[in-house]
């Protein structure tokens, strides 16, 4: 068994509020155990996800299914399951039906999106996949992400759609992670083998007791299981972000939630979003360099809601990347703010008094109007001082 679909009387719970989710949905949905694709569970995830943007909320998909549509396609041909390159070439093959079969559920164009953990690791590549996926929203096309997996090799060996799922949430700053699978919550014990697993309504806290009521995978198309979804829950509740477990295969668990009715296990974030994020750029620590701002930009900052400009900008002290983490200082050379650079000390360098409107002229090329965008910045100056200047 592969796990139940509706529930052993789970009840209904209000879905935390969001404007924008990412939405995961697995092999198992998409692709009954060596059969091919189906619009069968994915039709009324469509339809969730078109119901949610006439309601004004942007979702992204991550989604699976295509080694099991490649297999599927190969029928008897398909090669051995623990084949790790011959996974791959299957995936290969069956990417593109798996987008297609989204595209046909979609009335908006989708777009597919391709990414590897290392992608997102490595800063420039983790900046760029962000904004191309903040601009396929703000064209109102519906992303569709799925592991590379013919370059991710390590990747695909522990299939980890779901941690891949709460990193774009982070990336994305989604206000909510839904995981649809094949059953209908986290349950105490895996309901494979323990029949008096009961499935849990709500989860505070992923305390090593509830991660180890997850056990891997019950099908042979699914990977992870529980146990990456735990994972990715855990991840989620750190970036602020709380997860949802729920079946893909109950159309009405489906229907409800876009009605703001959950059926399914709510895992809370650890923090508010807006929390985990502040405290990250407080603390975690910052490149070698610094920008030092001038005093109409320093107290700008200290309002806490002005981007950093580039005409505010008096000099770029050492190194630091596009992307990396800044400390910036004063005239005095005291710390007023840190933030995430759009823009590499050399750039910034370039840019200093610069206007704006200028950044293309003088580089040739531009990452926005913002050295440090205020969404990326928190202020590091007691509070009297803050509020002074609103941007
Ligand atoms: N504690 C648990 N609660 C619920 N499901 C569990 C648990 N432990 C293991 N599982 C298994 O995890 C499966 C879902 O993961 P998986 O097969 O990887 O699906 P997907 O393709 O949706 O990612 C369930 O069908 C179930 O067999
Ligand atoms: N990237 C692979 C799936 C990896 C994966 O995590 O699968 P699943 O456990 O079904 O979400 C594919 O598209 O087949």
């Amino acid at each position: 068994m592969s796990g139940t679909s509706s529930g052993r009387g789970l009840r209904a719970q209000p879905l935390p509020s969001w404007k924008r989710a990412v939405l995961k949905v697995g092999s198992n949905l998409l692709a009954a155990d060596g059969g091919g694709l189906t619009a069968r569970h994915a039709s009324a995830l469509a339809g969730f996800v078109a119901a949610s943007h006439a309601a004004g909320r942007q979702v992204v998909l991550v989604s699976s299914g295509a080694v099991a549509a490649g297999r599927a396609l190969l029928r008897e041909h398909a090669p051995a399951a623990g084949d790790l390159a011959a996974r791959q070439a299957l995936a290969a093959l069956g990417q593109a039906p798996m987008i297609a079969l989204w595209q046909s559920l979609s009335a908006r164009p989708v777009a597919q999106v391709l990414l590897t953990h290392d992608d997102l690791r490595n800063r420039r590549r983790y900046l760029n996949a962000r904004a191309t996926l903040r601009g396929l929203l703000a064209l109102d096309v519906l992303p569709v992400v799925n592991e590379n997996d013919t370059v991710a090799v390590d990747e695909l060996k522990l299939g980890d759609n779901d941690n891949l799922a709460a990193i774009v949430a982070a990336l994305v700053d989604a206000d909510l992670l839904l995981v649809a699978s094949d059953i209908d919550a986290l349950y105490s014990a895996d309901p494979r083998r323990d029949p008096a697993a009961v499935p849990l309504a709500r989860v505070a806290s992923l305390t090593p007791d509830i991660l180890a009521m997850a056990g891997g995978s019950g099908s042979t198309v699914g990977t992870g299981g529980m146990r990456t979804k735990l994972e990715a829950a855990t991840k989620a509740a750190a970036a602020g972000i709380p997860t949802v477990l729920f079946s893909g295969r109950d159309a009405a668990t489906v229907a409800a939630l876009a009605e703001g009715c959950l059926h399914g296990t709510l895992i809370d974030a650890a923090a508010t979003r807006m929390q985990a994020r502040k405290y990250w750029l407080r603390h975690a620590p910052a490149a070698p360099g610094c920008i030092r701002v001038d005093a109409g930009a320093a107290l700008a900052l200290a309002g806490g809601r002005a981007s950093l400009l580039p005409g505010g900008i008096a000099a770029a002290e050492g190194e630091f990347q596009r992307g990396d983490l800044v400390e910036i200082r004063d005239a005095g050379g005291t710390a007023v703010a840190r933030g995430l650079s759009q823009y590499a000390a050399t750039e910034v360098r370039r840019l200093a008094g610069r206007h704006s409107r200028d950044i293309e002229a003088v580089l040739g090329y531009t990452y926005g109007h913002e050295i440090v965008h205020r969404d990326d910045l928190v202020t590091v100056l007691p509070a009297e001082i803050a509020g002074g200047v609103e941007a």
